[in-house]
C-alpha cells in the first residue's frame, strides 16, 4: 500500500485538525484515497519537537494537557527544532502551518525553502511564503522534482486556486473581485447585529477564524497576501504587497453600518485586481458599501466568495468557507491528495507507461 509520511510544522489550530482526521478517518481516507497517511514528526514553539520514524501516537498527543511539552516522550525535545526536523524528518510531506508574517514571511519561508531543498514535497496554509516568495519556492520545488501546494492560503478550503487552474484552464481571467477574509466578514455581520468590533474579533478568535495577531485581518493586511497570490497565479502580475492598495474594516463605524442598512446597502471588505489597459495589473483591498443586489453583499458570517471575470463564461463565482480550523486543514487534505497524483504521474513516467 502507497503511504505519506507526514511532518507537522506548527501544530495549532490548523494542523489538529488535520491530525484529528487522519486519527478518526484514517482507515476510510485510505480505502477511498488509496494511501494511507501517517505522521511522523511534529514541531510547534510551545511544545517542541517530537520525530518517531514508525509513526506518532496521534490520540496521545492530541490530548496532551496545556503546558506539557514533547521532552518527557521517545524522540522529543522541549526546543522546536523546525530546520532539523524538516531535514531530517523520514516524512516525504512537510506541512507548513506556523503563523503567516504579513512582512516577510518568515521563518515559513525558510522552512518551505529548506523541505523542498531536502527533497520533500510542502503543503501549507500560510500565505507568507506563497504571496512573498511563492516564485523562488515553486522553482526550488521543481529543481528537486517535488510539489508546492497551497490551496488554503486563499479561502481556506474552498477549492479556489486549483478550481481556477485546472478547472478554468483555457479561458482568459481578467479580473478576480472577493471577500476573501472570513474574520472581517464575521465581524461586519455581527456589527450589523449590534455587536462591537472587539467583540465580535474575539469571537471569531474563539471560532479559529482569526490570524495570531488579528489585526491582519481588521487592517487588510491578510487579504493583500491573498490578492498578491491570486493576481500571481491566476493573472499572470508579478506583484508584491507593496503593489496592493489597503484599507482595513477599522475604518467603518457602527454609524456607517446603520447608514447602509438604510440605503439597502451592506459593508464588505473587498479584495480586487484586475488587468489595466497600459497591460499590467491593478490590485487593491478596501471596505465597499455593496448594494444589497451585488453578487458578493450576501455573502455572510465566515463565508468567502471569489468571482473570476473570464473571456468566454463571464463571470464565475465561487463561494465556500474562507476560515475555521476543520476546513483549513481539508486543504491540506486535497493538497495532499494533489501531492499524491503528481507522484504518481511522475512515476508512471519513469516506468514508461
Ligand atoms: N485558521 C484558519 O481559518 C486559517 C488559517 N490559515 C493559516 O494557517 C496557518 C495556521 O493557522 P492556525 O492553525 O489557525 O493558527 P494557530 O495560531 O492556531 O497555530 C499556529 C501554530 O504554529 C505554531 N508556531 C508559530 N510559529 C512557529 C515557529 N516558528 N515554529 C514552530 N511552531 C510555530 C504556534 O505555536 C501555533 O501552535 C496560519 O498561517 C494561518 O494564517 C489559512 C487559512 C485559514
Ligand atoms: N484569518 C483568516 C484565515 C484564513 O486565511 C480569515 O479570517 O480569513
Amino acid at each position: 500500500m502507497n503511504r505519506h509520511d507526514i511532518a507537522l510544522i506548527g501544530f495549532g489550530g490548523v494542523a489538529r485538525a488535520l491530525a484529528e482526521t487522519i486519527r478518526d478517518r484514517g482507515e476510510e481516507l485510505t480505502h477511498e484515497l488509496g494511501f494511507e497517511l501517517r505522521v511522523v514528526a511534529i514541531t510547534d514553539l510551545r511544545l517542541g519537537s517530537l520525530m518517531v520514524a514508525d509513526g506518532i501516537d496521534l490520540d496521545a498527543v492530541l490530548r496532551m494537557p496545556a503546558g506539557e511539552t514533547f521532552a518527557g516522550k521517545h524522540g522529543g525535545t522541549a526546543a522546536p527544532q523546525n530546520d532539523y526536523v524538516i531535514r531530517n524528518t523520514t516524512a516525504d510531506i512537510v506541512v507548513e502551518a506556523t503563523f503567516t508574517n504579513p512582512i516577510d514571511g518568515e521563518p515559513a519561508v525558510s522552512h518551505v525553502r529548506a523541505a523542498l531543498e531536502s527533497g520533500k514535497s510542502v503543503t501549507t496554509t500560510n500565505k507568507g511564503p506563497v504571496a512573498l516568495a511563492g516564485t523562488e519556492l515553486n522553482r526550488i520545488a521543481a529543481e528537486n522534482g517535488v510539489t508546492f501546494a497551497y490551496e488554503g492560503a486563499v479561502v481556506s478550503g474552498t477549492p479556489v486556486l486549483r478550481l481556477a487552474e485546472k478547472t478554468l484552464a483555457g479561458l482568459q481571467i481578467n479580473a478576480v473581485r472577493g471577500i476573501l477574509n472570513g474574520t472581517s466578514n464575521y465581524v461586519l455581520g455581527q456589527m450589523e447585529l449590534g455587536m462591537t468590533l472587539e467583540d465580535a474579533v474575539a469571537e471569531a478568535q474563539a471560532l479559529g477564524y482569526a490570524e495570531a495577531d488579528p489585526t491582519a485581518d481588521i487592517e487588510g493586511s491578510d487579504v493583500q497576501l491573498k490578492v498578491v497570490i491570486l493576481a500571481n497565479e491566476l493573472l499572470g502580475a508579478n506583484l508584491t504587497t507593496a503593489d496592493v492598495q489597503r484599507r482595513g474594516i477599522s475604518e467603518v463605524t457602527a454609524a456607517d453600518i446603520v447608514q447602509a442598512a438604510a440605503e439597502g446597502k451592506r459593508w464588505k471588505l473587498v479584495g480586487s485586481a484586475f488587468r489595466n489597459a497600459a497591460g499590467g495589473v491593478t490590485a487593491g483591498v478596501e471596505p465597499v458599501a455593496l448594494p444589497v443586489g451585488d453578487p458578493l453583499a450576501g455573502v455572510s458570517g465566515p463565508t468567502n466568495a471569489v468571482s473570476f471575470d473570464t473571456d468566454m463564461l463571464g463571470t464565475v463565482t465561487v463561494s465556500g468557507p474562507g476560515a475555521g480550523r476543520v476546513e483549513t486543514a481539508f486543504a491540506l487534505l486535497s493538497d495532499i491528495i494533489a501531492i499524491n497524483a503528481a507522484r504518481a504521474a511522475d512515476e508512471a513516467v519513469a516506468v514508461g507507461r
